[in-house]
């Protein structure tokens, strides 16, 4: 026992002894492998004159009285810097088990990256891992958060399947329960793997810093869109809660709303984030938005969400075919012009809308043949949010009556022109009860909650580029705008304010955007 514990304490001693070395060649090889990258990135005609003039500045220093001197001292320190985190910080050679890890990747992906005709493969099974995993980085755990790697010029990665194939199988090797964002180089033939860190729930409902026409339907990474809102958020707790240690795996991942995580109790703070901003109005080519999810995933708190944002600078007409009362807080406010809960009232109100888009429609043109500008009244924007139609369709259909759903049809396709927008939610299970002109004219597309990729890609037109995680908090999800790319979602905590086991914080903000009551509420529409 005796001889054990002085051989433990003779190796902490030669440890503390050494450790400024270690982080001194630590620092070196993680500057040499920074370097060698940048080299490797430099386009091949700006070799040269890069080259030239790293050598001149060489030789005036060596020139400069003290220069060498002076030049060792600032690499030890810049050395003693970069090495100064622990092994994981840095993308050094892994330990065994990253070794053994990296080696198993490989082999895994030996049959998607071999050909039997290529007399030199890339990948062949025994092979070195090292010659195409470019970089790597571990978490504190072992598990892989970064990864580079190479592949041969004849692999199909145009092919979305075979695309597929490659990224299932990393997922699966690297570590389920994790979302991966795979960026496909295809001039370079090289493929990213990064773990994403968990988007912030931090952020609550408030008047966003929009121009006219703007939506915030959420936020999402830095890297997925080019700008940032201010916003207020509950400050950063310093310590992760579990799922986020999970989901970021130590990467630091692509920054964005990631990196917010929410205090109870303590004073909000602006953060800029990156918002998904989706704009309507008459040039908007997606002026209508559809939402998924399975049930609780947060779709009704998007409605919400919409509807504080377009109330101060429009008008607003509800239908709640779930009948739970989560829209009773806008019941009677200025701008609300209803919120329908029943069949009946749900008729008149959707037949009322499709008069009014089509007595809009009418009165622009009218301006537009005397030269006049548009009148007024047809400038403020009207917007129909359905919640759950497909519940109303059902009732409809059995009591003989008309399809809520075929009243939609003038507003959804003169909308545009008429000012008129149309948010329609519902559950990804009966999706397909909405009608063909419900989905082919909602070009605006939002999936919450958990999502098989099928169900993803129907939705969305386009598969993410990231792996959907099975458990996720309400809210999150993706959004995709017509034809662009697909944002990963996390959309502002906007509960009902009557809702008492909601944070008390998220329901008073909500109670602050909320116009006053209407002394004088508008009369009911009225087919
Ligand atoms: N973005 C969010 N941030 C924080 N909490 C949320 C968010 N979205 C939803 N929630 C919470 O999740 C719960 C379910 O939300 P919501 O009612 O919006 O879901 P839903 O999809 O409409 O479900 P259902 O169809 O059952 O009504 C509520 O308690 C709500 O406060």
């Amino acid at each position: 026992m005796r001889g054990r514990a002085f051989a433990r304490t003779t190796a902490d001693g030669v440890a503390d002894v050494l450790h400024p070395l270690v982080a001194l060649s630590r620092g070196a090889r993680v500057l040499a492998a920074a370097g060698r990258r940048r080299w490797a990135e430099l386009p091949g005609d700006r070799r040269g004159p890069v080259f030239f003039l790293v050598a001149a500045c060489g030789f005036v220093l060596f020139l400069l009285p003290y220069g060498p001197l002076a030049a060792a001292i600032s690499l030890i320190g810049a050395a003693g810097w970069a090495g100064r985190g622990g092994a994981t910080a840095a993308p050094g050679p892994p330990g065994a088990d990253g070794t053994e890890r990296l080696r198993m990747l490989y082999e895994a992906l030996v049959p998607y990256f071999s050909a039997a005709e290529d007399p030199s493969p890339l990948y062949r099974h025994g092979g070195d891992w090292s010659t195409v995993f470019d970089s790597f980085a571990f978490d504190e755990g072992g598990r892989i958060t970064r990864l580079h790697l190479r592949y041969p010029a004849y692999f199909t990665d145009g092919d979305p399947a075979a695309r597929t194939r490659i990224e299932q199988l990393l997922y699966a090797k690297s570590g389920r329960g994790r979302e991966y964002l795979f960026e496909w180089d295809e001039e370079a033939n090289g493929l990213t793997l990064t773990v994403l860190p968990a988007l912030s729930t931090a952020i609550h409902a408030q008047r966003f810093v929009t121009a006219p026409g703007e939506t915030v339907l959420g936020f999402t990474d830095a890297s997925s869109v080019q700008r940032t809102l201010p916003v207020l958020t509950a400050p950063e707790t310093g310590e992760e809660d579990a799922e986020d240690a999970e989901d970021a795996g130590g990467t630091g991942g692509t920054g964005g709303a990631g990196r917010l995580r929410k205090a109870a109790g303590s004073e909000p703070e602006t953060q800029d984030v990156p918002p998904v901003v989706w704009r309507t109005g008459p040039r908007s080519t997606e002026p209508h938005l559809l939402a998924l999810g399975q049930p609780g995933s947060g779709t009704t708190t998007l409605l919400r969400s919409i509807a504080l944002q377009a109330l101060p600078h429009g008008e607003v007409l509800v239908v709640d075919g779930s009948g739970t009362g989560e829209y009773a807080c806008l019941s009677g406010r200025t701008g609300v012009l209803a919120v329908e809960c029943g069949l009946a009232g749900t008729l008149t109100a959707l037949e009322w809308a499709g008069h009014e888009t089509e007595r809009r429609l009418i009165a622009a043109n009218r301006a537009r043949q005397l030269g006049h500008p548009p009148p007024e009244d047809i400038q403020r924007p009207l917007w129909v949010l359905l919640d759950r139609p497909s519940v109303l369709s059902h009732l409809a259909a059995a009591d003989g009556r008309t399809d809520p759903q075929e009243l939609l049809a003038v507003p959804l396709r003169h909308g545009r022109a008429a000012n008129v927008r149309v948010v329609v939610a519902d559950q990804l299970d009966t999706a397909e009860r909405l009608s063909e002109t419900v989905r082919s004219n909602t070009r605006a597309r939002v999936v919450l909650g958990p999502a098989s990729p099928e169900q993803l890609t129907a939705a969305l037109g386009a598969p993410p580029h990231t792996t959907p995680t099975p458990e996720v908090p309400p809210g999150r999800g993706y959004a995709r705008l017509g034809t662009g790319p697909v944002h990963r979602l996390q959309v502002p905590a906007t509960p009902d304010p009557y809702d008492e086991a909601a944070g008390e914080a998220e329901r008073q903000a909500v109670l602050r955007l909320l116009p006053t009551q209407n002394p004088t509420p508008p009369p009911p529409p009225t087919g």
